[in-house]
């Protein structure tokens, strides 16, 4: 069974590779073309240490490229990236200072999960010991000598952010962590993704999942044909769409209908006594109702979801939706 992540990822008190300046990763005006498609449109952002940064965008949108540009798998048609002041393929012993998840399946099939990670703590002079830790860390400790090409996905995942770990790196770009993994993998990974952060490192993860990037990340980006749309804090953003709308519940919708929409409200049914008004603030909403004689039990200011929020900021950039979806 995976064991929990209990106490940070390091035995060391303080983050030992960026000496005199913090973690960071600078993303500036880069453009990445792969024919006629343009996968990233003059994309600048910079990661802040200490938090949990959200990489999110619809299908195609250009976060793999960028990640890929990051840490050194692409090269851009235009402008930098650097990790810690430094393009990545400048970086000595990249392991320690840069920990990466881009694809999980990239692993030698016969090998087991142990000597892969052997195999990269020695390309990057790092202990024996380590290996194990992260073995541990990463719940793979009972697998770690079978062949990693019998591993499921979420194995496969574990094993990918075990080595992503390895280095004990002050900046981790993970793609898709979350891809695979069993609910009690979501919890772990969410925990260690946190813990990673509160220990003041540079956290950058893309994922397709929302609901979860609403419990685990603090700040997100967002990207849609390779632009940024948006780079902002995930309460600011759920804030934002939150708007002023307002759910009243009542068993005389249709009077309420009337009463609320000649104050000046949009108003719209969510259901046999729900409904969802735009445009009044709550005490508005209230005294119209009050002032017309029409019974509500419930009244209370909607706060949106981030998967609502993320599809209000991202509906017209979706490239590969389902023809008549959302429609
Ligand atoms: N090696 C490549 N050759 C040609 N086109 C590519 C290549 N890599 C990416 N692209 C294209 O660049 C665009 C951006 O792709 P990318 O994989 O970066 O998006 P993404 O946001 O990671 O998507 P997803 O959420 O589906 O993983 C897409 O149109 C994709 O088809």
């Amino acid at each position: 069974m995976p064991g929990p992540h209990r106490r940070g990822t390091t035995s060391r008190a303080r983050l030992p590779n960026v000496v005199g300046m913090q973690p960071s990763i600078e993303v500036t005006a880069v453009s990445k073309r792969y024919r006629a498609v343009v996968a990233v449109d003059r994309l600048s952002f910079a990661v802040r240490p200490g938090e949990v940064t959200g990489f999110v965008g619809p299908n195609g949108a250009g976060k793999s490229t960028t990640m890929r540009v990051i840490v050194g798998l692409d090269t851009p048609d235009e402008g930098q990236a650097l990790v810690n002041g430094v393009p990545y393929r400048s970086l000595r012993r990249p392991l320690t200072q840069v920990g990466v998840l881009l694809d999980a399946s990239a692993v030698h099939p016969g090998r087991s999960a142990r000597d892969h990670l052997l195999w990269l703590a020695h390309s990057n002079r790092l202990g024996r010991r380590r290996v194990d830790e992260v073995l541990e860390l990463a719940g793979l400790a009972a697998a770690a000598r079978r062949r990693a090409g019998g591993f499921s996905l979420g194995m496969r995942q574990r094993l990918g952010i075990a080595a992503a770990l390895l280095g004990d790196p002050a900046v981790l770009v993970l793609d898709e962590p979350v891809n695979g993994l069993d609910p009690e993998g979501i919890v772990w990974i969410r925990g260690l993704l946190r813990s990673l952060a509160a220990e003041g490192r540079v956290v950058l993860v893309s994922s397709h999942l929302m609901s979860e990037l609403e419990d685990t990340a603090d700040h997100l980006l967002v990207v849609g044909r390779g632009r940024l749309l948006a780079d902002v804090g995930v309460a600011e953003l759920i804030e934002r769409a939150s708007r002023d709308q307002v759910h009243v519940r009542t068993e005389d919708r249709t009077a309420a209908m009337t009463v609320l929409a000649n104050a000046g409200a949009t108003v719209a049914a969510l259901g046999a006594d729900l409904l969802a008004v735009d445009g009044l603030p709550a005490a508005r909403v209230s005294s119209a109702l009050t002032g017309a004689g029409v019974p509500f039990s419930e009244l209370q200011r909607h706060r949106a979801s981030l998967e609502e929020a993320y599809m209000d900021l991202t509906r017209d950039e979706t490239e590969f939706a389902a023809k008549g979806a959302g429609a």
